[in-house]
């Protein structure tokens, strides 16, 4: 009953809440997510994943380098690599607020010129174009069941999705899925969830 009550306000709270302070909300959660919670729940999102249909038929995989406190996306990395499949990782162009998807091999050259993240070097590294890539596991701070997201505000995701055909998924940790966000008419909903209960298609 108290959990009851306890999601019931928290949901009447967020449906009113700006992006802004949405996204701060889940930013602390995930700083404040505990530590053995999080690697045991990673680890299960990761197996799972790689063990899904989903998985096993896709052949080149766009992912992020995730950066803390963003669920750890190494372990998927290697696990791709492993299978003999093909990660491909974004390079942000912030003046159209577009992305340019490389693809990253093991020793592949990173570079910290955008916000901190780690980056392909274009001038090294191979560019794939997005209709050749299968599967893109899409970041973000907080999700609904539908597959709507709540991102870092750049937008950089929603604009490639808007005209990207291929499959989407993203990972989160159960405590990031709410039954409402605000929802814009560019949001594109992703075709899978995946937390440490499982999957969920959200068409
Ligand atoms: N690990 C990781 N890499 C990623 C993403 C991600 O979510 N996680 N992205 C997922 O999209 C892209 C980068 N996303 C970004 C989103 C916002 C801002 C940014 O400029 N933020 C502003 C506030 C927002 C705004 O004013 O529009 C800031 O921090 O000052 C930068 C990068 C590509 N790489
Ligand atoms: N398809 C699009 N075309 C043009 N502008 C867009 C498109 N999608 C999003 N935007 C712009 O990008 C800005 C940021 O969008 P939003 O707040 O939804 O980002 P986000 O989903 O949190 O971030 P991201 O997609 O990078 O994870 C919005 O102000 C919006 O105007």
């Amino acid at each position: 009953m108290l959990f009851l009550y306890g999601r019931l306000w928290k949901d009447s709270e967020e449906m009113g809440m700006s992006k802004g302070r949405l996204r701060s909300e889940y930013l602390r959660l995930l700083d404040d997510y505990p530590k053995e919670k999080r690697s045991k729940n990673t680890y299960q999102i990761t197996n799972s994943l790689v063990n899904h249909p989903v998985w096993k038929e896709k052949y080149i995989i766009a992912v992020t380098l995730a950066r803390y406190p963003e669920i750890d996306t190494s372990a998927i990395i290697e696990r791709a690599w492993a299978d003999g499949k093909q990660i491909v990782i974004p390079k942000c162009k912030p003046k159209t607020r577009e992305m340019d998807f490389y693809l990253y091999e093991e020793g592949t050259e990173l570079e910290s010129v955008y916000h901190g993240l780690l980056e392909p070097n274009p001038v090294k590294a191979k560019k794939k174009s997005a209709e050749s890539i299968d599967l893109v596991i899409v970041p973000g701070l907080a999700f609904t069941s539908r597959g709507y997201r709540l991102g870092f505000g750049g937008g950089y995701y929603d604009r490639f999705l808007s005209s990207y055909s291929g499959e989407t998924l993203s990972i989160a940790f159960s405590e990031q899925v709410t039954n409402h966000l605000p929802v814009e008419p560019f949001d594109v909903p992703v075709n899978y969830l995946l937390t440490e209960r499982g999957i969920m298609a959200c068409d």
